[in-house]
């Protein structure tokens, strides 16, 4: 059963005039991996802050692990682990020594201190570089840190900011696996904030897409797939040998087809079909039959990725309002 443990009602943060978080509606469920995808200035640190009881909304609801987080932070602290976007350790300490440092802030018993430090060490796959200090460290190892700092606190939310900027791509495959297996071994619940669709888009179970403040579009990558799609076309360029003879014909024939959305005519031996979905095979056989001799067949589909590439990266905000309102 799904049993959601964020919960955010119409919430909206305010800066002067920017509406930097926007009527935001959100339910994350227990045990689920949920990305919060958008561009720079999108508003997503702003709601990990007021999640995490460290700024306040303008209005609004919300309940982490059951608590308020403007009303019960250390509460939030206890339960809530946070991982910045930027990690402050300290360089001439080892990993060791760091973490122990966070663990005595955090009340483990002395006795304790060995063993869980080394767990959590051994988790995220530096064990063998506890000793190294932390200058000595690359991005990705850096990164490994900051998330055994945040397990250090046994917590049962895990909120990421941007955790993989600057890491090499195989250091980001890796650490996203890491999440993952943390997500299913120890039945965390995950919040990851972050810039790209294509990296995260495998290990989160539903992703949000948050533009200028507002959550334009969220679901599990398939339904947000075809949420999207529904909207762009799926283009067909077909090519014939000669040029195109009756066109008015192979159009009103095409068009009776109900996936077939507009059929334009190019450079005489060109026929652009666009669909509402992917329907080639269709398309080629009525070709056939209207004894148009093709010698070459083009399929344009656009995947998510590049739809949120093209829409939203770019922070082409106003361009991706139209496009989710088409
Ligand atoms: N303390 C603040 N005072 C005024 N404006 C702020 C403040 N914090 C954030 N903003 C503005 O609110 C908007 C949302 O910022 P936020 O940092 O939440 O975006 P983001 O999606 O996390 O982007 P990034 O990936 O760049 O951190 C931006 O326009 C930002 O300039």
């Amino acid at each position: 059963m799904e049993v959601p443990i964020i919960e955010i009602n119409g919430l909206v943060k305010k800066y002067g005039s920017l509406r930097a978080v926007n009527n935001l509606n959100l339910s994350i469920n227990k045990g689920e991996i949920f990305g919060l995808l958008g561009p720079n200035g999108a508003g997503k640190t702003t709601t990990i802050l007021m999640l995490l009881g460290l700024t306040e909304p303008t209005s609004g609801k919300m309940s982490v692990c059951g608590y308020d987080p403007i009303m019960n932070p250390i509460q939030i602290k206890r339960k809530v682990g946070y991982m910045p976007d930027s990690l402050g350790f300290y360089k001439d300490l080892t990993a060791y020594e760091n973490l122990s440092y966070t663990a005595r802030l955090n009340g483990i018993k002395e006795y304790k201190l060995r063993d869980h430090i080394t767990n959590v060490l051994d988790l995220v796959g530096l064990y063998k570089v506890r000793e190294n200090k932390v200058v000595t460290y690359s991005r990705g190892m850096k990164q490994r840190l900051g998330l055994a700092d945040v397990l250090i606190r046994n917590p049962e939310v895990v909120i990421l900011d941007e955790p993989t900027l600057g890491i090499d791509p195989s250091g980001v495959q890796d650490f996203l696996r890491l999440i993952k297996q943390l997500n299913e071994n120890r039945k965390l619940t995950v919040l990851l904030s972050s810039h790209y669709l294509y990296q995260v888009q495998k290990i989160c179970d539903r992703v949000g897409i948050f533009v200028n403040g507002s959550l334009l579009a969220q679901g599990d990558v398939n339904s947000l797939a075809s949420e999207l799609f529904g909207t762009e076309p799926n283009t067909i360029k077909i090519t014939t040998d000669t040029p195109v003879e009756d066109f008015k014909l192979i159009e009103r024939s095409l068009l009776t087809l109900e996936i077939v959305k507009k059929v334009s005519l190019l450079n005489l031996n060109q026929i652009i079909i666009e669909c509402k979905q992917s329907c080639t095979s269709t398309i080629v056989r009525n070709l056939v039959n209207l004894n148009v001799s093709i010698c070459g067949v083009e399929q344009q589909n656009y995947g998510l990725d590049e739809i949120y590439q093209r829409y939203f990266e770019n922070n082409n905000s106003e361009q991706a309002r139209r496009f989710i309102k088409k």
